[in-house]
Order: C-alpha cells, then structure tokens, then sequence
C-alpha cells in the first residue's frame, strides 16, 4: 500500500505543481493519475522513489516513510517505465533488461537466463535479446521498457505515459499486455496518462486530477462514469459525447444500444429477475 499524506511540492524556480495532496493506493491493484498536462501526474509518480521529494508531507510505503529510505535502494526495488522506453542506446536488449540485476550482483548467466524468461513474458522472441533498441520497433520497445521494469520482481512498477510514442494498435495491444501481466503477477502499479479511455481501462482506481494536482475525483471506472463529480469530471471523461454517450433505440429485432455517433454497439440484455431459472 502507498500512501501520500497531506503532499505539497513546489519546485525550487517557485512552481507549484501539487498543492495539497493526499491519497491511499491499494496494494496489488493499478491506480491511474489522468489529467490534463502540466496537473503534476508525474511529480506524484516520481515522490515515490524519491526522484522527486516532497516540499511538504509524507509518502509511505506499507507504512513506512520514504525519505527514511536510501534513493539508490529504494529505486532498485521498484519499476520504473516511462514514456520513451528509456533504454540504454549502446546496450543490447539482454542488457537492458538486466540493467538492475547487474547492480545488485546477480550473476552473469543468472542474469542473461532472466532476461530471456522475460522476453517470453513481455510477448518478445527471445532472438532479439542481442540486437540494439534502435533495432527494434517502438512497440517492442517498450515492452522492453516493461520487461526491464520487471526484472527485479519488484512489488511496484511506476508507469509513466508509457504508451504515448506509439500508435493506437500498437497501444492497445501494450494495453491488453498490461492487463494480461497484472492478472498473472498482482503488481501495484501507478499508471500516469492523460487518456481518459487508458485509465478506466487499466485502472481499478481511476485518480482525475486538475490543476496543482486538485482531485477533481478518484473512484473505480463505473463509479466515476455512473456519477461525474462535477462539470469538470463529466467534460473530462466525455460523458456527452463519443462512446459514453449510450442511448437505447428500438428495432424490430429488440433494443440495441447506440453511442453518440449513431453507431450501434450492442445488444440490451434484459437482467434476469431474481429467481427466475434458465432452462
Ligand atoms: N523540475 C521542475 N522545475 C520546475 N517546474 C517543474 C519541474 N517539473 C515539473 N514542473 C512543473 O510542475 C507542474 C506539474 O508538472 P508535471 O510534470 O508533474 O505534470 P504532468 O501532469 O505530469 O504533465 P505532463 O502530462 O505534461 O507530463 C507543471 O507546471 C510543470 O511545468
């Protein structure tokens, strides 16, 4: 579990990038900070492993205080993935990978066998493992990005935009490779975007911040969709318009639902009345 506790930041050129902030992130489930640019999604994300401290409160992890802990540690036990894959240019992609293995003292051939088993996690040929990063495609990159954060097994992978540079196929498979890896592993992960349709669907906990990091609303997808807020809330997540904006129409055929471009996007399912029993 992390908590943020009563949290302000501002930067030493006097910018104020979170005024008061405080927050519980579930152990083993995925909350997303979406916002739009400039909210201080990545001020939060980065207070966790100390690349940012806070000018004011209190981060903990499974209750105990983050400014007690070594910057150096603490990082190595915790994932990081961020937007541009962040890889070694000059490293191969075993190297990348294994990059915290080797620092914390992990054999060789430990460390290469590790890095293959996470090629075969992360969806990649274990052939590449010896090519460069600008020999791969941005998607395979950053499942690099994604197998590099896993190498230490951490309990915790921080997640920066992390599919921003790619396009939208590619992303949604990322997409469902997240989904597919946090089923199977149980990580608590803390995903920064600011796409709204990302966040209700990766995040259990879904956090809408504005300006200075304010919460405009945090709550599961449906209990955000079901009840916005506030305007704000409601504008950001585009209940009007799009996909959300659902309406039933009668056709000879029974009720089907349509959005709010006209397209038909499913059937109406009537809910089975208590007690009634299928055949
Ligand atoms: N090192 C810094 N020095 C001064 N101001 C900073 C620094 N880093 C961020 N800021 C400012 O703090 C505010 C929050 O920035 P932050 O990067 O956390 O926002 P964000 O929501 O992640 O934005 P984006 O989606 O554009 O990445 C912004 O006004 C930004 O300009």
């Amino acid at each position: 579990m992390i908590e943020f506790r009563d949290i302000a930041k501002q930067y030493p050129d006097g910018t104020t990038a979170v005024e008061r902030f405080s927050l519980t992130l579930p152990a083993r489930k995925t909350t997303v900070f979406v916002g739009s640019s400039g909210s201080g999604k990545t001020t939060l994300l980065r207070m966790i492993n100390r690349m940012v401290d806070p000018t004011d409160g209190v981060v903990e992890i499974d209750g105990e205080d983050v400014q007690g802990r070594d910057p150096v540690a603490l990082r190595r036990g915790i994932g990081y993935i961020m937007q541009s894959g962040g890889l070694l240019p000059h490293v191969s992609v075993a190297g990348n990978i294994a990059t915290v293995l080797h620092l914390t003292g992990t054999s060789k051939k430990a460390a290469r066998a590790r890095a293959e088993e996470l090629l075969d996690v992360v969806g990649l040929d274990r052939a590449l493992a010896d090519r460069y990063p600008s020999q791969l495609s941005g998607g395979q990159q950053q499942r690099v990005g994604v197998a590099r954060g896993l190498a230490a097994d951490p309990n915790i992978l921080l997640m920066d935009e992390p599919f921003g540079a790619v396009d939208p196929i590619v992303r949604a498979e990322l997409q469902q490779e997240i989904i597919r890896l946090q089923r199977e592993f149980h990580k608590t992960i803390v995903f920064v975007t600011h796409d709204i349709d990302e966040a209700f669907l990766l995040g259990d906990q879904v956090v809408i911040l504005e300006k200075h990091a304010r919460v405009a609303q945090v709550g599961s997808p449906s209990e955000i969709i079901e009840n916005p807020a506030s305007d704000f809330v409601a504008r950001f997540i585009g209940a009007e318009r799009g996909r959300r904006a659902l309406h039933l129409k009668d056709t000879p055929h029974g009720t089907v639902v349509v959005d709010g471009q006209g397209r038909t996007q499913g059937r109406l399912h009537e809910p089975q009345e208590q007690g009634a029993s299928s055949a």
